[in-house]
């Protein structure tokens, strides 16, 4: 399996960069997501690497080999689609079988052996070698469509249909295994259950995965790495953990998960303690900043709600519930404090009482938990 390295890699359009200073060192075996908001150049990427595009400049290499001459088949990626991209009035395994077969029918005779493969697909009598039989049996029991191999793939639901996709890409054995928001199409049940069906492969084949999406959930909860991407450049590369606690900006830490984002200005440093006015409140928290405005960073569920009993810390906030979201787990209060509405998450527990909009709480904040960026 092969590592994916990206050297200054810029892509431009009749003159418009979309792509510019993209270096990426992905791992072997490592499951890589290009996470971003749309139009950000993930798929551009993506396509460059499987050699649909031509980079304006920048080198791109898998397993060490630079591609930049190889056509999209001989660079061993393999590749799955939004839109599955499946012959609809081919079956399960033939929808499988087609490269791999094309493939050993290219090594002799191809253009005669092909269009008599085609022929008979047509008319439903191919036989496959016995070795391609059972590879496609083997990745279709993979992906648990074993029973499904004689269906039309337009008989199939959507996720099954990815899941054929899928076995076509891994049936052919690449190096590297692409992945263009394979997930969208799915209602969200299906694409929970799709994520863990994906990881469990990748894990298994150890595969080196790259996954585009615009989903942070996607991203976080099945990535080893994330490289978040806007307007055509690398923002930050990190393990989801990496990304949610530290994230290098405010657009960084909105776009991976919730974030309260406050401006305010340095008043103080003291006492490994930085003060931060905002607003009338003034935020202490435990990095350095060498500048005087910042922005202040702070996860909602690092907001507790205080009861009384456990005040002590040293950040607190008086504040008016504005709005409560039971999510099950956890309840989500919207809260307004001074000028500012900030949202906190709390874990609920079953028989607790929900607080109310219009309530007074009293916030607390710890300074390790307060970000300045
Ligand atoms: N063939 C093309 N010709 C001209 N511009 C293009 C072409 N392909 C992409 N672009 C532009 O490049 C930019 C990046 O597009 P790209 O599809 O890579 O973004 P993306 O992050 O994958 O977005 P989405 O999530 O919406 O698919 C966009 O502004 C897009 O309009």
């Amino acid at each position: 399996m092969g590592s994916v390295v990206l050297e200054q890699l810029r892509k431009d359009f009749s003159g418009v960069t979309v792509l510019q200073n993209i270096n990426l060192d992905i791992n072997e075996g490592e499951f890589f997501a290009l996470l971003g908001p749309s139009g950000c150049g993930k798929t551009t990427t993506m396509r460059c690497i499987a050699g649909f595009e031509t980079p304006t400049s920048g080198t791109i290499k898998i397993g060490g080999k630079d591609v930049a001459n190889l056509p999209p088949n001989e660079r061993n990626c393999g590749m799955v689609f939004q839109s599955y991209a499946l012959f609809p009035h081919m079956n399960v395994f033939d929808n499988v079988a087609y490269s791999l077969n094309i493939k050993e029918l290219k090594k002799s005779n191809p253009l005669k052996k092909i269009g008599v493969y085609t022929r008979m697909l047509n008319s439903k009598l191919v036989k496959y070698p016995k070795e391609i039989e059972k590879k496609v049996m083997d990745i279709l029991e993979y992906v648990e469509l074993t029973n499904h191999a004689k269906k039309l793939t337009s008989e199939l639901s959507g996720g099954q249909q990815q899941r054929v996709a899928l076995a076509r890409a891994l049936v052919m054995e690449p190096e590297v295994l692409l992945m263009d928001e394979p997930l969208s199409n799915l209602d969200l049940k299906l694409r929970h259950t799709m994520r863990n069906t994906i990881r469990r492969i990748q894990q298994d084949l150890k595969i080196t995965t790259i996954f585009v999406t615009h989903d942070q959930e996607e991203a976080m909860s099945m990535a080893d790495r994330i490289a978040v991407m806007k307007d055509g450049e690398i923002l930050q590369i990190g393990t989801p953990t990496d990304l949610y606690s530290n994230p290098k900006t405010s657009f960084i830490a909105d776009f991976v998960g919730t974030s309260n984002i406050l401006e305010g200005t340095v008043v103080s440093a003291e006492n490994d303690l930085t003060i931060v006015q905002v607003g009338n409140q003034q935020i202490k928290s435990k990095m350095k900043k060498d500048k005087k405005e910042v922005q202040v960073i702070i996860r909602p569920e690092n907001i507790i709600v205080l009861n009384g009993e456990n005040d002590n810390y040293d950040n607190t906030f008086e504040g008016v519930i504005h709005l409560a979201t039971y999510l099950g787990n956890t309840v989500r209060y919207d809260v307004k404090v001074g000028d500012h509405m900030l949202v906190v998450d709390t874990i609920y527990e079953s028989g607790a009482n929900i607080k109310q909009s219009g309530e007074k709480v009293r916030l607390g904040v710890s300074p390790e938990r307060v970000l300045l960026i």
